[in-house]
């Protein structure tokens, strides 16, 4: 996947037309191949901020570059992908076809495109269902399916906005785990919004924690363990205590990191 990617984010405002200060003076960097995830309260953001960077909506004032272009031109949509909370597939398409739909959409032949459906269907675990239609599906698999489509293009940057929001815990853990063996595998750098404070510390190297009216970003923290994160991280005291510290700062608290010699290599 290539060369380095970076999203930096300067000083943003966001004001919708109704007048709701969505964003004021919002600063934001994500470093390429870097895991960074959004999180606070409803209302505070998160998801206008992900679709200011995916060209979805424009900025009031500020300045945004993705991988050195502005949001919503040609050359920076090339580079990325978004998740939705719902997996929004097409019902009368296949799995294989519905995966296969960006690059039917620019145009690749039929033959490339189901080639490289199949592909990413197995990254998501799923080529056993590539003829199966959506609705035979479970949640967590028309999940897997909708990230399926959005790894097809290649991204260097993936924006999921709460993809595993309406999941059960144990499909959510199962699939933060494939999502972090595909970015490791990819190289993607992605930008994840959570409500879920657990899965953002599982998941992420940074958190940047929200507050609302208008948002901010208050506080960046980092979560010093390396990949691959396992099982053992989440039964870990170094969890619960960075966890402790994100819910400390949504609660206006000071962020107290944990001390070096608690934090596992
Ligand atoms: N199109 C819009 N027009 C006017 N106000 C909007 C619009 N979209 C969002 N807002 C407002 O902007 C603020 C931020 O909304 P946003 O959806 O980004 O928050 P969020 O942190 O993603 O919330 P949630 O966690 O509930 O999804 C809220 O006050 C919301 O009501």
């Amino acid at each position: 996947m290539g060369s380095p990617f970076t999203i930096a984010v300067k000083d943003v405002c966001k004001r919708f037309p109704d007048g709701t200060l969505a964003l004021e003076g919002v600063n934001a960097e994500v470093r390429a191949a870097e895991f960074v995830s959004l999180v606070g309260p409803s209302g505070c953001g998160k998801s206008t901020l992900l679709r200011i960077l995916a060209g979805l909506e424009p900025i009031s004032s500020g300045q945004v570059t993705v991988g050195g272009f502005a949001p919503g031109t040609p050359q920076a949509r090339a580079e990325m992908a978004f998740v939705f909370q719902e997996p929004t597939l097409l019902p009368w398409r296949t799995v294989l076809h519905n995966v296969a739909l960006p690059l039917e959409l620019r145009g690749v032949g039929s033959q490339e495109r189901l080639a490289r459906a199949q592909e990413v269907l197995g990254l998501v675990g799923l080529s056993a269902r590539a003829g199966a239609f959506p609705r035979a599906l479970s949640g967590g698999m028309k999940m897997r399916v909708s990230i399926a489509r959005a790894l097809i293009t290649q991204p260097k940057i993936l924006l999921m906005d709460e993809p595993f929001g309406a999941l059960d815990e144990l499909t959510r853990q199962r699939l933060g785990d494939e999502l972090l063996s595909i970015k490791q595998a990819t190289g993607a750098t992605v930008v994840f919004v959570t409500h879920n404070m657990f899965e953002a510390v599982y998941l992420s190297q940074r958190i940047l924690v929200m507050t609302p009216h208008p948002g901010r970003v208050a506080e960046v923290l980092e979560v010093p363990v390396a990949y691959p994160r396992t099982p053992e991280f989440r039964a870990s005291e170094t969890y619960g205590k960075l966890v402790y510290q994100v819910l400390s700062v949504l609660e206006g608290g000071p962020a107290v990191p944990p001390k070096p010699d608690e934090v596992q290599a």
